[in-house]
């Protein structure tokens, strides 16, 4: 009881601030002692004998930077960014006991992130308490190679190719997903609404069926409290991550409390996935793989028949962690992406009426549209690529390691810094950007042709870019053309304009605001074809 109460609070962001200080404070404690214990712990200014020291604001003695992020949580980008017009494309920060580079130029995060050296993740607490060092995001070496290889290999299958392939029965299920969300939304009306939770059971079905081949009724309680569950975790594990960098914050009552949720959460979420995977496992059929759990488990049937394999990193407790981490990055960042979406077309109603006469045009309103439309609608592709750019959904993409000292560019690398890649400050540099506050989708279109310039970035780049980018672009074309073609998106008069700027938590998103969605004059059947369930649309 008194727990819960106290997590409540702690959710509240307000409170964000104060644990800074905490960490602050025991930043200072932990370095001090280090220090004092001769513990090898870099210092801001210890970048190493007479090599070139990496630029960067200048610290405090113990605490480094951290004062200097007090209470801009929710603006870390913005710092960050600012700091990087004043000190170029790479400079450091010192970050309690540990060093951090900041890349914010977008060939030197290109050449960075195709280096070995710079492929691993911060040695992390959560990581080694909680994921143990499985799955795809947190995992590392020769088991993340193997393992991505394989993701990489599903997703690509069932995100692009057989979203393509009409006749399949899972681009069936997500159409049938999209008309479902565009059901709820035509009985809103003229209302104005969050589509926030809306977007959450849309795409958390969108995930489920592709990954588990499940879907769930938007009421299911077992469903929502898993969705719950996961949003909350987002949440818990921002609060908690300088746990990350001083263990010994967990010594902090309110801190301990952050944690042992996060650990009883992660448990929730694994027994649902469990029963979703059991489910799975006793309905399948040789040599069919209805999705990516169907895939894993013949992959890992495959190996335990070859006698002669030895070793591999095909297990249960393995594909456990990839169904999370899969489900994990690609809820918020697709959810969050789409809400962007959605907003823009509300502040912009005269690209909205572009892509809205685009469809009209090419996919006409006779039929829902379909990934064989995308290579002809140019306006509407290059308006999803202004989308993902000035969303920006991950500012500062997932951090990455140093394995090694490292000269790059000049400067020293040191092993274990945590190395950011500020993909905010990429997509809003006026250099590479012409007026790059501006929403204007005609920057990616070059003679009536789509072009992305090399840094164009949203699912950042190299060894560990986004393994989700295929299905991550089909879902947000198929949404939204769906949307756009049925209905017109409104900010509601009556209310503020909201504003398009983001707010930072696991991913930058848009202030809480509500839209109405006002049925336009069309007659689409309910799937591609025209066959399905149609859905009744209004006139305006
Ligand atoms: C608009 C939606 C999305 C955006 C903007 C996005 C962006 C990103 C970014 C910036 C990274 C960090 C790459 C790095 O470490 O340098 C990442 C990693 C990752 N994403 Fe996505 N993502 C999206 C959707 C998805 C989806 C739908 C999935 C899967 C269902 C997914 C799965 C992953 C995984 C597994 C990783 C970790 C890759 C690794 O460590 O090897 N993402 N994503």
């Amino acid at each position: 009881m008194l727990r819960s109460a106290l997590l409540t609070c702690i959710l509240d962001s307000s409170i964000t601030s104060y644990l800074f200080i905490v960490i602050v404070v025991f930043g200072a404690v932990h370095r001090f002692l280090a220090v004092i214990l001769k513990r090898k712990v870099p210092l801001p200014s210890s970048s190493g004998g007479s090599r070139p020291s990496l630029p960067g604001p200048r610290g405090l003695p113990l605490v480094g930077n951290l004062l200097s992020l007090v209470g801009a949580d929710a603006i870390f980008h913005l710092k960050l960014t600012g700091w990087a017009k004043k000190y170029g494309g790479i400079y450091r920060l010192s970050l309690g006991s540990s060093e951090a580079v900041i890349l914010s130029d977008p060939a030197m995060i290109r050449e960075a992130f195709k280096m070995e050296q710079f492929s691993a993740r911060p040695d992390m607490l959560f990581v080694k308490q909680i994921v143990n060092g499985n799955g795809l995001i947190f995992s590392e070496g020769d088991l993340w190679k193997e393992q991505r290889r394989f993701a990489l290999q599903q997703m690509r299958h069932f995100g692009m190719y057989r979203l393509a392939a009409e006749e399949d029965q899972l681009t069936q299920k997500i159409h049938g997903e999209i008309q479902e969300f565009m059901h709820v939304l035509d009985e809103y009306k003229e209302t104005a609404v969050d589509l926030d939770q809306l977007l959450s059971r849309m795409i958390g079905n969108i995930l489920c069926t592709t990954i588990c081949g499940k879907r769930f009724e938007y009421s299911d309680p077992t469903f929502l409290r898993c969705l719950d569950t996961m949003e909350e975790g987002s949440k818990l594990v921002k609060l908690a991550m300088g746990i990350n960098y001083l263990p010994v914050l967990r010594s902090i009552p309110m801190m301990n409390a952050i944690f042992l949720k996060i650990k009883s959460n992660n448990l929730a979420t694994k027994a649902f996935f469990r029963s979703l995977i059991s489910e799975r496992a006793e309905t399948m059929e040789p040599g069919i793989s209805r999705d990516f759990v169907d895939a894993y488990l013949h992959q890992i049937q495959k190996l335990r028949d070859d006698e002669t394999f030895d070793a591999s990193f095909f297990t249960d407790a393995q594909m456990m962690q990839c169904v999370i981490d899969l489900f994990g990055a690609g809820m918020d960042t697709t959810k969050t992406s789409l809400q962007w979406a959605f907003l823009y077309m509300a502040l912009h109603p005269h690209v909205q009426e572009r892509v809205q006469e685009e469809l009209d045009r090419i996919v006409g309103t006779d039929r829902s549209p379909t990934m064989d439309d995308q290579k002809d609608l140019k306006f509407t592709e290059a308006t999803i690529c202004e989308i993902l750019r000035c969303s920006s959904v991950f500012p500062l993409g997932m951090p990455h390691e140093a394995t090694e000292d490292t000269m790059f560019r000049g400067f020293t690398v040191p092993k274990g810094a945590t190395i950011f890649s500020n993909l905010y400050a990429v997509h809003n540099d006026e250099t590479l950007w012409k007026h790059p506050a501006e929403f204007n989708p005609e920057r990616f279109l070059v003679n009536g042709q789509v072009e992305k310039p090399s840094f164009f970035m949203p699912f950042s780049t190299g060894r560990r870019v986004c393994l989700g980018d295929q299905l991550a672009k089909a879902e947000m074309f198929l949404v939204i053309t769906s949307v756009l073609q049925r209905f017109h998106l409104a900010t509601p008069s009556a209310e503020p304009k909201p504003d398009a700027s983001g707010v930072l938590g696991m991913s930058l998103k848009p202030k809480p605001h509500r839209l109405i969605a006002t049925p336009r004059k069309t007659s689409v059947a309910g799937s591609p074809n025209g066959k399905g369930s149609p859905v009744e649309c209004s006139e305006k």
